[in-house]
């Protein structure tokens, strides 16, 4: 500080005493002038005038109004290092009125925020020592900022140093200096560990942006102030558009340092769209007093394609910057009146809004989300909101009063049917008919905003159209909104309807009968932590435990049989194995009988038909000696427990007395008839594999306390009783660390929102009539079971089916509808785990389609050295099936079928299998076409 001084005031400052104060830095404490009694000088002496303080004139705070109205302020160009002498004041060319024109002056060298060296005159004529001012931030000023580009200072040299040199408007320099005079050293801002890291590359770096005068005001970001939405539009029109930045080096490179390239992390100037690697974007972007834009594009309107992510903070910043810093830059980002949406941009019903009206339309209680310049429809009596010529995409509040009437036409619907005068869309016909709404004869409804709905001329509300969960969850699947208050408990779905206009990518997962669809999904609800919600979760648990009834009944009349058989003094069983419940075998044995389909109560009643397996009997011919016979009290539970699953009521019953119960459920399952019978579970014709799962926990799932892990909810089978149409939405999750590497693509998906919606066939009507409500899934996710090739079932007229034969005809139907004409299918070939048990049993040729599979068997001749190892026949199995459905899809389709490997309790391929589809959607980006090479090369090897 004296340094500095004594440059200005060389006169004064040499004869000043100087103290050091506790940083060691000299201080100075008062100035005196003395009388000069050397020899005669022959230079000219600068005379200091008298000053009057109150002449300084100093400016109230400016007002934001005026600034906005009329950019009259000077803008500084970059100056020159070799003419930075002559020039800088000529080139500051600050007059008077924007010298005072604020609470203060910043002088700063280099980028704003880049943490350089400034100089603050304050409105109390006092000269600031800025030291490491954070030029913008923390202070609690308003202040017109004028920055001197760093290229025009060598090294550490600053401006500062350079003023008391500088031949420059004897005005300017005058007002400069009698502050200057009367100045006391201000302790420097604090400024934040990063903000000092910036510094220390300041010194070397090219600034390429000089930034015009700012009337930010800043808030704390922990106030509670609340910003004056009204003022903050009222502004908006009168921001400039800018052009959008060229980048003069390499494609994909920093727009600054053009060194990266696309895959290189950059944060995007929300207004020009320049991009900043991380070590450019704090020089480039400064202190983003109205967040991330760079210096020059500060004023200027947003580019509306970035809109959405307005105070989305990024990686980038996270890193950079630290948590109240960013807090700060993002809420100006969001509020700051250069980045609102004109409102003559929005057109509601044919026309624009005015201030007013948007501010109406954004303060209602439920606003349209993300909204945008745009033209929009408006049904005022229901809410319904969308983009003109489109499906409605939320239902905002009702009766707001702007915009002209609703057209018929808004939605650009051609079904005939309307509601409040608007012609709607097919998916809405399905929406109202899925709610009871009858369609036919071309109705016109009349549907309030409660969701009530009446034909025009009735006086009665005929029904709601949110009464039903299955049309909240239709909705969800057609993307179509639902009011606020529904979409809380709207179960299985997500809170928001997904809106046609985000970025969205659909997948549709379908495959025939217990190919394992159900488990894929609740595998990848896991997987994608999206929670089951608690309405779910009961459901869910109740299907468990009216399972293990059901599996316990299957016991039961197991138990019967086998002790007829013993009293019979047959002696002899069908016992294939008794294993240890711990170590069973795991195999699901192939016959023609539907295994797994012990859920249903139906199928429980039935499933006291044991099947004699003759070749099973002849195979595994074994004596058994164990008593099934059970005390009276057990035998009367017994009799009653099956009088109950052949009620077909066992949900209600379970419900009511699985508490009284749960302690009886304990005495049978450790009763030994019963744990007889279930060492000879695999005789058991209806027992599906995972009732082992449930029945080795039955007293503890039997409990009423009982709460399903997710380990649970995964085994259970079906996702609710109605078991038809589930949907989730969900992201693909990055590495979480901070500073782990993150691969610019899995960046790009994880910000990508997925919808994955689950449909059994049962739900798709006569030849999957329904499949047209999913038009718009991005890509069909086919899942067949492996293990089906030699199971079988029987269709209503008593036939035996082959199930692979089942699904190979679903697939066909599904590749040819129309509604998926020219859509990727990616082939879920599923159950892996239970094929490499079984095909060593059982022949792929059982099959018809299968026929023609004669693996050669290779044989390793390079003995003690490491070759891969020879592929496993399940390995080949699954080859061959996949070429199968392969060049079944390309007879019907001429196109290429992509198939992948999955074991559905197993998350690992599940992920895998997910993350495979989620290229495909993406291949088409123009940015990613590097990988559609390297994963056609992967395919085409795994499809040769
Ligand atoms: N071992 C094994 N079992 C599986 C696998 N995938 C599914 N399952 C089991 O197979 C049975 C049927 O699976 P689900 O997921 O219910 O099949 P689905 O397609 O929903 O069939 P529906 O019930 O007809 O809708 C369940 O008992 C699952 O636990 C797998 O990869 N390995
Ligand atoms: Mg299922």
């Amino acid at each position: 500080m004296t340094g500095l001084l004594r440059k200005f005031l060389p006169f004064v400052v040499s004869t000043v005493p100087k103290e050091e104060d506790d940083d060691g830095d000299f201080s100075l404490e008062y100035s005196i002038a003395l009388e000069y009694k050397g020899p005669l000088v022959s230079c000219d002496i600068p005379q200091a005038l008298p000053v009057t303080i109150d002449e300084i004139p100093t400016a109230a705070v400016f007002p934001a109004e005026s600034m906005s109205l009329d950019w009259s302020l000077p803008i500084i160009q970059p100056i020159r290092k070799t003419d930075f002498n002559q020039k800088l004041f000529k080139e500051l060319r600050i007059t008077k009125e924007v010298f005072f024109s604020a609470h203060s002056i910043v002088l700063s060298v280099g980028n704003a925020g880049s943490g350089t060296r400034a100089l603050g005159i304050g409105n109390d004529t006092s000269l600031k020592s800025a030291g490491e001012v954070d030029s913008s931030r923390g202070s609690d000023h308003e202040d017109a900022r004028v920055y001197v580009p760093s290229d025009s200072v060598e090294g550490e040299r600053n401006i500062i140093s350079e003023i008391p040199h500088l031949p420059g408007s004897p005005d300017d320099f005058a007002e400069a200096n009698m502050q200057m005079q009367s100045a006391d050293s201000t302790p420097p801002r604090l400024s934040s560990s990063n903000l000092s890291q910036r510094e220390e590359h300041s010194d070397n770096e090219m600034p390429h942006h000089v930034k015009k005068p700012s009337t930010v005001t800043f808030r704390d970001p922990d106030s509670a102030d609340v910003f004056d939405e009204e003022s903050v539009f009222m502004e908006v029109d009168s921001f400039p558009v800018k052009q959008r930045a060229e980048n003069n080096g390499k494609k994909g490179s920093c727009y600054r340092c053009f060194k990266g390239n696309r895959f290189t992390e950059k944060e995007v100037c929300i207004v020009c769209d320049a991009k900043y690697c991380q070590r450019c974007v704090l020089r480039a972007m400064g202190s983003m007093p109205e967040g991330r834009k760079c210096v020059t594009c500060i004023g200027f309107r947003i580019d509306e394609m970035k809109r959405s992510n307005l105070g989305k903070c990024s990686r980038m910043l996270k890193w950079l910057l630290s948590e109240s810093e960013i807090k700060q830059i993002m809420s100006s980002e969001v509020s700051c009146p250069a980045n609102q949406i004109p409102p003559d941009l929005v057109y509601v019903n044919d026309e624009a809004l005015d201030h007013k009206e948007l501010l109406l339309l954004r303060s209602c209680p439920n606003p349209p989300k993300k909204l945008r310049p745009g033209r929009y429809w408006y049904d005022k009596v229901a809410g319904f909101w969308g983009k003109e010529g489109q499906k409605p995409c939320q239902i905002i509040s009702a009766h707001l009063n702007f915009g002209g009437s609703i057209k018929k036409n808004a939605s650009n619907g051609n079904t005939d049917v309307l509601i409040n005068g608007r012609e709607i869309t097919k998916e809405e016909v399905w929406m109202l008919k899925s709610a009871g709404a009858p369609c036919e004869g071309k109705p016109h409804f009349w549907v309030n905003a409660d969701g009530s709905y009446l034909e025009e001329g009735q006086k009665n509300p005929k029904g709601c159209i949110w009464d039903k969960t299955k049309t909240k969850l239709l909705c969800a699947i057609l993307s179509l909104p639902i009011p606020l208050d529904n979409a809380k408990s709207g179960e299985e779905t997500t809170r928001d309807s997904p809106g046609q206009n985000d970025l969205h990518r659909k997948l549709l997962l379908v495959g025939f009968d217990k190919s394992g669809t159900s488990t894929i999904f609740k595998q990848a609800k896991i997987l994608y932590g999206v929670p089951f919600s608690e309405d779910e979760r009961k459901k869910i648990k109740l299907m468990i435990q009216s399972n293990l009834y059901c599996y316990l009944g299957i016991l039961l009349e197991g138990r019967e049989r086998f002790e007829e058989e013993t009293v019979k003094g047959k002696g002899k069983s069908l016992l294939i194995d008794q294993p240890s419940s711990s170590g069973h075998k795991r195999f699901e044995r192939g016959s023609s009988r539907e295994k797994g389909k012990g859920l249903t109560i139906d199928r429980c009643r039935s499933s006291a038909g044991l099947i004699t397996n003759q070749l099973t009997e002849k195979m595994y011919p074994k004596e058994t000696k164990l008593s099934y016979s059970m005390d009276s009290k057990l035998k009367a539970f017994s009799d009653w427990l099956l009088k109950v699953i052949a009620s077909g009521n066992l949900e209600a019953i379970v419900l009511s007395v699985s508490q009284a119960y749960s302690p009886l459920i304990e005495e049978l399952w450790k009763d030994e008839a019963i744990q007889a019978t279930y060492n000879r579970r695999n005789e058991l014709e209806n027992l599906p594999r995972v009732a082992t799962y449930f029945l080795e926990r039955a007293v503890e799932v039997s409990k009423e306390e009982y709460e399903p892990s997710d380990m649970d909810i995964l085994y259970a089978e079906g996702i609710t009783s109605s078991n038809g149409l589930a949907s989730m939405e969900f992201s693909f999750p990055t590495p979480a660390k901070l500073d782990e590497y993150i691969d610019p693509i899995d960046q790009h998906y994880s910000m990508m929102r997925y919808q994955l919606i689950r449909v059994h066939p049962r739900s798709l009507g006569e030849n999957c009539k329904w499949l047209e409500m999913f038009e718009d899934v991005d890509i069909v996710l086919f899942c067949v079971s492996l293990t089906d090739y030699d199971e079988f079932y029987e269709d209503n007229r008593g036939l035996l089916i082959n199930k692979m034969m089942a699904s190979k005809q679903l697939f066909e139907s599904i590749v040819t509808h129309p509604t998926f004409y020219k859509k990727d299918f990616l082939l879920i070939m599923n159950k892996f785990d239970l094929l490499e048990e079984k095909i060593e049993q059982s022949p792929l040729t059982q099959c018809e389609w299968f026929r023609d599979f004669h693996p050669v068997i290779s044989h390793n001749h390079n003995v003690g050295t490491y070759v891969n190892p020879a592929p496993s026949l399940a390995q080949r199995a699954f080859h061959y099936m996949a070429v199968k459905f392969k060049r079944l899809f390309h007879s019907l389709t001429e196109r290429n079928l992509y198939a992948s490997l999955v074991t559905g309790l197993e998350q690992d391929t599940v992920d895998e299998s997910l993350k495979y589809a989620r290229e495909i959607v993406n291949w088409d980006e123009e940015d990613f076409t590097f990988i559609n090479e390297e994963s056609s090369a992967s395919l085409e090897a795994s499809s040769s």
